[in-house]
């Protein structure tokens, strides 16, 4: 099998908070169809792209929070998505929030999923990093409540062997923490997907707005180069619900590189030729792990 996949970013402009699933999964269709057309192998869709996003809300009722969660994946209403793919033998990375039932016990994730061209799930990751706050603060101008509505993810980064590649998944905020690249990579990914839902306004530090685009490549692009892999990263972008949402979607060669650009900051496709073997040329040199790395010297971590 060839080394080389052509991958799609398919970044996702606003989605209102009145935006059905249905809706919804008809924008992620057309998103499917560009990158069809442009020969793409993988389309990777942002972090909980079935909704909006909905931790900028404080609610109480847990009932009202349920409605943004999926209880089955593929629910009746992503099949036809599913369904797509499979036919165009594409695969596929997208973002939901997950409500679940483990031994008796409900969880609620916010969840990736990786689905080969065969439309089988071949990687669920459960966000380990999760930003924010678990109560009400209404001194912000919108809330942050992913440590409200989710749990921690229980395990950690994992792969997936998949279009002749090995991928894995990350969401959002894990992106900056350089943990996170280095625990994928050594367990031989090449490939790191990560959708995310960025806000311009960082309530905690206003004055490090002006950086956010710029913090967004610096962590992905040296995560990519000082780990020799592929990173996609992919957001939700663009006004929504009043909010302003990071784009720059993008696809990283290993060395660091930028080689695909979103210039909207809205529903948009951006392709790469992704040649996995490219890996090899950081991990060959400058970051051959098993010759150069000093594991026994970072005792802090
Ligand atoms: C703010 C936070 N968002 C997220 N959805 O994890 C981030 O970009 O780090």
């Amino acid at each position: 099998m060839s080394r080389e996949i052509i991958v799609a970013a398919a970044q996702m402009g606003p989605i209102a908070r009145h935006e059905t699933r249905p809706q919804v999964v008809v924008r992620m269709l057309a998103l499917l169809e560009k990158a069809a057309g442009r020969g793409a192998n993988l389309v990777v869709y942002p972090e909980l792209a079935l909704t909006t996003f909905f931790p900028r809300w404080f609610m109480a009722d847990q009932a009202e929070i349920d409605t943004f969660f999926e209880t089955e994946m593929p629910s009746a209403e992503v099949a036809p998505l599913f369904a797509r793919a499979r036919e165009l033998g594409i695969a596929m990375n997208f973002g939901y929030a997950e409500k679940t039932v483990i031994d008796g016990v409900t969880h609620r994730f916010n969840t990736a999923i990786l689905v080969d061209p065969e439309g089988n799930i071949c990687l669920k990751y459960h966000k380990i990093h999760l930003p924010g706050h678990p109560e009400h603060e209404p001194w912000r101008q919108f809330q942050h409540l992913e440590k409200r509505y989710f749990e921690l993810g229980e395990a950690s980064y994992s792969c997936a062997d998949v279009l002749g590649g090995r991928m894995s998944l990350a969401i959002c905020n894990d992106r900056r923490w350089p943990e996170t690249y280095r625990e994928v990579s050594l367990r031989g990914a090449e490939m790191l997907l990560i959708g995310y839902n960025t806000p311009l306004h960082y309530p905690l530090a206003p004055e490090h707005d002006h950086l956010q685009s710029f913090h967004n490549h610096l962590c992905m692009q040296a995560g990519a180069y000082q780990n020799g892999l592929w990173v996609v990263g992919v957001g939700k972008a663009g006004i929504e619900e009043g909010v302003a949402m990071l784009g720059q979607s993008c696809i990283i060669a290993p060395t660091g590189e930028i080689v695909a650009l979103a210039s909207t900051t809205g529903d948009e496709v951006v392709t790469a030729c992704c040649d996995l073997d490219r890996c090899q040329e950081l991990r060959e040199n400058i970051f051959n792990f098993s010759k150069n790395r000093r594991p026994d010297m970072y005792t802090m971590i």
